[in-house]
């Protein structure tokens, strides 16, 4: 993982699907360290994010650096694994920074730090919600990302599965690769980011610490938000 910029700068963005406008941003999305990506129901999180990936493409508006420049690994809600075992799975995976192909030693280790070892051989297709997860959270670390984009990456895990992510995702910041992910639950985003974004009605309203975040929104929205999610003042 080579130097990260610190910033996405995102310039007068919009997208647009079925003559509506979903996306329309101007903004810094910070790359280093963890980024909470929230707001309403359709506020266009998941869009933001396959934007920057490069799964879809902006109709008017740049930013900076662009997808391939970015170097990113995205984590969808369902994010499709092949009929064949869990080795497999990750053996098709290239190097996004070299083209190489990945070695025995690089699975084993990717394996290790989800804690799937024993299920190397195991067939992909009969792993649980909470395996699949941790197998496409070490499939896109063997991609050897700048940043690892993640939609919802504990939706319907358990408590003690939600923490084993939880637990990868702060690794992986350590590990010096930035995280921007997607959450409904805002004790998460409380705990675990250090910056938040904050979309409503495909707009981002506000991009800040945390803490000053939940501290002291700015927008009216962002202050609805959260009371209406954490039963706040
Ligand atoms: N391919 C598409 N065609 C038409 N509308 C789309 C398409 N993709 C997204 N949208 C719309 O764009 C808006 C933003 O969607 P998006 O999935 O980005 O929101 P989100 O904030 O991730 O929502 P959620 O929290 O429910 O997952 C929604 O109104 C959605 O219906």
């Amino acid at each position: 993982m080579g130097n990260i910029q610190p910033m996405i700068t995102l310039h007068d963005i919009s997208v647009s699907r079925d003559e509506r406008q979903i996306l329309s941003i101007t903004a810094h999305i910070p790359t280093t360290g963890i980024t909470a990506v929230i707001g309403p129901n359709g506020s266009g999180k998941t869009t933001l994010l396959k934007l920057l990936h490069g799964l879809i493409e902006a109709d008017e508006g740049s930013y900076s650096p662009g997808s391939q420049q970015l170097g990113s690994a995205l984590v969808l809600h369902h994010t499709p694994l092949i009929k064949a075992s869990v080795r497999c799975n990750l053996a098709m995976v290239r190097d996004s920074s070299s083209n190489t192909k990945i070695t025995e030693s690089d699975i084993d280790s990717a394996l290790a730090s989800v804690g799937l070892s024993h299920l190397k051989n195991q067939s992909a297709l009969k792993l649980s919600a909470g395996e699949r997860q941790r197998l496409s959270l070490a499939r896109a670390k063997l991609q050897r990302p700048q940043v690892i984009l993640l939609d919802e990456p504990t939706a319907n895990l358990d408590p003690s599965t939600t923490e084993q992510v939880e637990t990868i995702i702060k690794n992986l910041a350590l590990e010096g690769c930035g995280v921007i992910f997607t959450s409904h639950h805002l004790g998460q985003v409380q705990s675990l980011s250090d910056q938040v974004v904050f979309l409503a009605d495909g707009q981002c309203l506000e991009v800040s610490n945390t803490e000053n975040f939940f501290k002291h929104p700015q927008s009216d929205q962002a202050k609805k938000f959260i009371h209406r999610e954490l039963g706040w003042k």
